[in-house]
């Protein structure tokens, strides 16, 4: 599913009015019933006294058009304009005059005025995708005012105050329940904060033909089910061919563990396996191999110098480079601790292997400690798996700028880097070098726990393992781990859900 930007919305209308000729006024009465059907289904017949927040664009219209068709459906409806209507130009202008002769009960709204307890829920038609910066003056009063309320707020395309590029929320921000996305969602109501404060969000479609989101060239996208078995071929992988063996489904390298976090390695080579890749190795210090043996019996160990304490600073480069020979993938970093020139290692690594490259936890973290300036385009691909921390440390920013645009961030960085991008965290999203962007929404906060991670790493390093492009490997993965974690929780109560449930439940 397409997911756009307010500049792109604008595009998409101007294209569907100017090119294809649907007046605009159809596209608003088309949107304004949607989102009258919309709280029709959500409040039926028990809740029935609507207040309609009403701002002078054409969110605000939209709303006056949603009013409309509510009172006819025998709802007690009352506009609330939030400025003297009388100078409202355009298409706004048009549905007030008709609103006057409907008519539909209206005021202007005056603050600390309105007697809230009047109405059964609010509509919020006050700011949509032409919305610049924290809401002003009756806007920012009425918005306040509505949230305090405590009623249930319906918002109109996004909710007012809502950064619908970034997600990230002005003061203030309206708080709905439910958010009815006119023609395509937004990336606001699909990262957080934004995604919380939208509610339910569900996208109807006015007109404007989806086609001409890929005509434009919208290269951002929500994992449906759809986009997952149909473009993804997530179906298609599944199946494994009757006369397949062992080596059918490739052979993955997995640097990781040490001994304060050797679980890290057990719980990457465990889902690697349970990913369905045909056979793994997984390298570690020789001290902790002992220990660990049986621990994941189907795996290969492969013991690496120690250096007395179970850690990786005694393996030279030299000595974890010949063993990608032979592999399809290999992962890197789990656990694996920092040492004194681990960059350097890393980017020996990094340089002279050529089997396709998951990079995870302290990989990151050595990369990162080479700066900001990127290192040259290997010639087998590389997926980096990031949480927000991870991805600062990266790209030389605080977590905060990370978290404020998450989509633009990971567009920015996988194109320039040239590698596939999973930045983790609620509503994970992965950018392809080719500018392609994909959020997911499978998983809960359940999986907000250590260990949940490297699962996900050995998953799509299994994945591409078995030959999986890199951009199917990173999305598939995500959205199997997401999903897995959502199967889990369904069994069992979200805060005692384990890594290794997701495992389990892959
Ligand atoms: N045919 C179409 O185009 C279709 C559009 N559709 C609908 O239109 C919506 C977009 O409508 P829009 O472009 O008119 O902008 P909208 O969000 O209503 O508000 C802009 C107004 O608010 C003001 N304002 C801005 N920021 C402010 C702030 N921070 N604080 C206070 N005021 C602020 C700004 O005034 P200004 O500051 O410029 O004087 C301007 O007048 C879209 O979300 C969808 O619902 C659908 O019907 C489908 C067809
Ligand atoms: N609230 C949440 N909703 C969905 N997924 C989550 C949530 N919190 C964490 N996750 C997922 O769990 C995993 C945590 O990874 P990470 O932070 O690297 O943990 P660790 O390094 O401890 O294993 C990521 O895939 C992340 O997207
Ligand atoms: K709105």
């Amino acid at each position: 599913m397409y997911v756009v930007t307010a500049e792109e919305m604008r595009e998409l209308d101007r294209l569907t009015i100017e090119q294809i000729g649907i007046p605009s006024l159809v596209l608003m009465e088309n949107a304004g019933r949607a989102v009258a059907e919309e709280v029709f289904r959500a409040a039926g017949t028990g809740r029935t006294r609507w207040g309609v927040l009403v701002g002078k664009g054409n969110n605000g219209a939209d709303g006056v058009v949603a009013a409309r068709h509510l009172q006819d459906a025998g709802y007690d409806v009352q506009l609330l304009y939030v400025e003297d209507p009388s100078l409202w130009k355009g298409e706004s202008a048009v549905q007030r005059d008709i609103a006057v002769h409907y008519p539909l009960r209206s005021e202007v709204y005056v603050p600390g005025a309105v007697d809230w307890s009047r109405f059964d829920g609010l509509i919020d038609a006050l700011l949509g995708t032409g919305s610049r910066g924290a809401p002003r003056g009756p806007y920012a009063a009425i918005i306040e005012e509505a949230n305090a309320s405590g009623l249930p707020i319906a918002a109109v395309d996004i909710p007012s105050g809502l950064n619908a590029n970034t997600g990230s929320l002005n003061k203030p921000c309206i708080h709905a329940f439910l958010t009815v996305a006119l023609a395509f969602t937004k990336r606001g109501l699909e990262q957080f904060p934004g995604a919380e404060a939208a509610g339910q969000v569900i996208v109807r479609r006015i007109g404007i033909p989806g086609g001409l989101a890929d005509k434009l060239g919208v290269s951002t996208f929500t994992l449906t089910a759809e986009e997952m078995d149909e473009k993804q071929g997530l179906d298609a992988f599944r199946k494994r061919r009757s006369d397949s063996h062992k080596g059918s489904f490739g052979h993955l390298l997995i640097a990781a563990g040490s001994r304060t976090m050797s679980g890290a390695g057990v719980l990457c080579t465990r889902a690697a396996i349970h990913g369905g890749c045909g056979l793994v190795t997984w390298a570690l210090p020789d001290r902790i191999s002992g220990p660990l043996t049986g621990l994941v019996p189907e795996a290969m160990l492969q013991p690496m110098e120690d250096n007395g304490h179970g850690g990786w600073s005694a393996v030279a480069a030299e000595q974890l480079i010949p063993l990608t020979e032979g592999k399809e993938a290999m992962v890197l970093g789990p656990g694996m601790g920092r040492w004194d020139g681990d960059t350097l290692w890393m980017r020996a690594v990094w340089d002279q292997t050529d089997v396709p490259l998951v990079v995870d936890a302290d990989g990151l973290n050595m990369m990162a400690s080479s700066g900001t300036k990127p290192w040259p385009t290997r010639k087998a691909p590389v997926i980096l798996t990031p949480h927000p921390g991870e991805m600062a440390r990266l790209a030389g920013l605080t977590t905060a700028e990370v978290q404020a645009d998450r989509i633009g961030l990971v567009r920015a960085f996988a194109a320039e880097r040239g590698v596939t991008l999973v930045l983790k965290g609620a509503r994970t999203v992965i950018a392809t070098p080719d500018g392609k962007v994909y959020i997911n929404r499978t998983g809960n906060s359940g999986m907000a726990k250590g260990g949940s991670g490297d699962v996900l790493a050995g998953l799509i390093g299994s994945l591409l393992a078995q030959g999986l492009h890199p951009e199917q490997a990173a999305v598939i993965g995500v959205f199997l781990h997401g999903q897995a974690g959502d199967r889990a929780a369904a069994d069992k109560p979200s805060y005692a859900l384990t890594a290794s449930d997701l495992i389990t439940y892959l």
